[in-house]
C-alpha cells in the first residue's frame, strides 16, 4: 500500500512539473549532468546560470528527487507568506549528523516548538544587554587586527572566523573562550571542521550519487564528514557541560528577568534551554542539536559579512569616506569610547553598507523547502511532495529590481529606493514563519564590529568585488580569499 501510494504521489508529481522547463533527463542523475561535470570553481556560476537559460521558473531531478527552482520576489512571496509552507525538504537530511533537527535543518510539531521556546532569548532586551559584549569584541578585533598595519594586502578571511566564533560563544552560550586573544588552534579547527563539513554536505546535494548515506558513508568524504561531526559534536558539548558548571556555581537556579508587564524573559540562549530543560522533558540531545545550530548560524555569517564588507569598502574609498564620517559625526566627543546601541540605532549610512553587502554577496544564495500541499505559482500547478529552491542569489541580483545589479551602491537602501521596490525583493534573512531568528542580532553585532574597526582604520581589498569567484557550500565562500590592507586612520 505504501509503495503504490508513494509510486501515484511520484508520478503526480512527475506529470505536473515536467509541464516546465528543465534540463533533459538520464539515468541515475536526473537532469543534473551538467553540475557533475562542473568544476568547483564553476559551480555556483553554473547553478545560478540555469535561470537565465530556464527562466524565472524551472524543474530539476536531483536523481529521482524532483524540485522546482524560483527566484521572482512575486513568486517567493507566495511561499514566505504562507504559514504551512514550513517543512525544509529533502537537502537539509545531509546536514541532520551535524545540525540534528535544530532550528536551521528541523521541521514539524518540533521545530514549531523549539521555536517558540528560543524566540524569547533573541528578545531586544537581551539584544541590548550584548551590546556591552558586541562593543568589547569589537575593540579586541582592533587590536588584533594592529599586527596587519602596514603589512601590505593579507589574507582575512581565517582570521575573522574567529570573532564569529567569540561573539556567539560570549552571548547567546555565555561562555568566554577568547580565540581571538589567545593563540590556541582549537577556534579555527572547529570553523576548518564546520566548513569542511558544510563542503561536503553541499557535494551531496548536487551529485545524486551521494544521496544515498550507506554507500556515501562508505567513501572518503563521508569518513572525513565523520570525522568532522565528531570534532564539531564533541566542542559543542564542552561548551554547554562548561556553562552548567557556571551556573549550578552561582546558584541553583537561573533567575529570569521581568520586562515590563511582569513576564519573565530575558535570559539568553543556552541559560534559557538549560533552565527550561530543569522543569520540561527535554533531551541533552535537542540542546546539543540547537547549540550547534546556533553556533553555525552565528560564527558563520558574521565572519563572512565582516569579510565581503571590508572587500566591498576597500573597492570603494567613496563609501568608506560617508561611513567614517558618519562615525566621526556620532564619536565626536571621544572617538574611541566604546560603541553603545544608540550609537548602533544612529548609524543609518553604515546601515545601508550592510544590507547592500548581504544583497551583493548574498552569502546565502539558496534556501530550500518541501510541499505539504499543492500551489500555483504562475498558472502552473506545483504538486504536494516537490521541494522548491529559492535562489536568493538571482533575485537579489535582478536587474528589474536592481539596475546594474553588480554595482555596489547603499543608496539603493534609502528609504525612498525601498519604498518603490516589490516587498518580497530584498530577503537575505529569508522571510514569513522560517525566517532568520538571529537578524537583529547579527545586525547589530556587525554593524557594532564594522564601527569599532572603521573608526580607526582605512581599509583597501586587493580583489575586484565584481571578479570574486566563490565556491559554494552553504555559505557563498571567496574561492581565493579575501587579501585587505589596513592602515591607521591619521
Ligand atoms: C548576516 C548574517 C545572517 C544571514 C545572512 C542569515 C541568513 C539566514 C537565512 C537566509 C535563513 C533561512 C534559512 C533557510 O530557510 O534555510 C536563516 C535562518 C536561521 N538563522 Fe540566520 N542569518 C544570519 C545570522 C544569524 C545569526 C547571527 C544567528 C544566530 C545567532 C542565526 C540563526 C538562524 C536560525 C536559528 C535560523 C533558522 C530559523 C528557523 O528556521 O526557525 N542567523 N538565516
Amino acid at each position: 500500500q505504501p509503495v503504490l501510494k508513494r509510486q501515484n504521489s511520484f508520478r503526480r508529481i512527475s506529470y505536473y512539473i515536467d509541464r516546465l522547463p528543465g534540463d533533459r533527463w538520464y539515468p541515475l542523475v536526473g537532469s543534473v549532468a551538467q553540475l557533475l561535470r562542473a568544476k568547483r570553481q564553476d559551480l555556483f556560476q553554473v547553478l545560478a546560470d540555469r535561470h537565465r537559460r530556464l527562466g524565472p521558473i524551472f524543474r530539476s531531478w536531483y536523481g529521482s528527487l524532483p524540485m522546482v527552482h524560483i527566484y521572482k520576489p512575486e513568486h517567493v512571496e507566495v511561499i514566505f507568506k504562507s504559514n504551512t509552507i514550513t517543512s525544509k525538504g529533502l537537502f537539509y537530511r545531509f546536514f541532520m549528523m551535524w545540525l540534528g533537527q535544530g532550528l536551521i535543518s528541523g521541521s514539524g510539531p518540533r521545530w514549531r516548538a523549539h521555536r517558540k521556546i528560543i524566540t524569547p532569548s533573541f528578545h531586544f532586551k537581551i539584544l541590548d544587554s550584548y551590546g556591552e559584549i558586541f562593543a568589547e569584541k569589537g575593540a579586541c578585533l582592533v587590536n588584533y587586527l594592529r599586527k596587519f598595519e602596514g603589512k601590505g594586502f593579507v589574507e582575512i578571511t581565517e582570521d575573522l572566523t574567529k570573532i564569529g566564533l567569540d561573539v556567539i560563544t560570549e552571548t547567546a552560550m555565555g561562555v568566554r573562550l577568547g580565540f581571538l586573544e589567545g593563540s590556541s588552534a582549537e577556534g579555527l579547527e572547529y570553523a576548518k571542521a564546520i566548513i569542511n563539513f558544510s563542503r561536503i554536505a553541499y557535494r551531496r546535494c548536487v551529485n545524486p550519487l551521494y544521496g544515498n548515506d550507506f554507500l556515501f558513508h562508505c567513501t572518503a568524504l563521508g569518513r572525513e564528514s565523520e570525522r568532522c561531526s565528531k570534532l564539531i559534536g564533541s566542542f559543542n558539548r564542552r561548551i554547554i557541560q562548561t556553562r552548567k558548571k557556571q551556573l549550578e556555581a552561582q546558584s541553583p537556579t537561573v533567575e529570569a528577568e521581568k520586562d515590563e508587564l511582569g513576564r519573565r524573559i530575558k535570559v539568553s540562549f543556552l541559560d534559557m534551554l538549560l533552565n527550561y530543560q530543569r522543569s520540561n522533558p527535554f533531551a541533552d540531545e535537542e540542546i546539543e542539536e540547537e547549540v550547534s545550530t546556533f553556533m553555525f548560524g552565528g560564527f558563520d555569517t558574521t565572519s563572512a559579512t565582516l569579510s565581503y564588507a571590508f572587500a566591498a569598502l576597500g573597492n570603494h574609498p567613496e563609501c568608506l569616506k560617508k561611513v567614517q564620517a558618519e562615525l566621526d559625526e556620532i564619536f565626536t566627543e571621544n572617538p574611541s569610547r566604546k560603541v553603545t546601541p544608540q550609537d548602533v540605532a544612529r548609524m543609518e549610512y553604515l546601515d545601508r553598507v550592510v544590507k547592500e553587502v548581504l544583497r551583493f554577496f548574498c552569502f546565502v544564495p539558496y534556501i530550500f523547502r518541501q510541499l505539504d500541499e499543492d500551489i500555483e505559482l504562475d498558472g502552473f500547478t506545483i504538486p504536494t511532495g516537490t521541494n522548491l529552491s529559492i535562489c536568493l542569489y538571482n533575485l537579489h541580483h535582478d536587474p528589474h529590481h536592481y539596475p546594474e545589479p553588480f554595482r555596489f551602491d547603499p543608496d539603493r537602501f534609502l528609504p525612498e529606493n525601498c519604498s518603490k521596490r516589490h516587498p518580497y525583493a530584498y530577503v537575505p534573512f529569508s522571510a514569513g514563519a522560517r525566517n532568520c531568528l538571529g537578524q537583529k542580532f547579527a545586525m547589530r553585532n556587525i554593524k557594532t564590529l564594522l564601527a569599532c574597526v572603521l573608526r580607526k582604520y582605512n581599509v583597501k581589498c586587493l580583489e575586484r568585488v565584481e571578479d570574486i569567484k566563490y565556491t559554494i557550500e552553504i555559505v557563498l565562500r571567496p574561492l581565493n580569499g579575501l587579501h585587505v590592507a589596513l592602515e591607521r586612520r591619521t
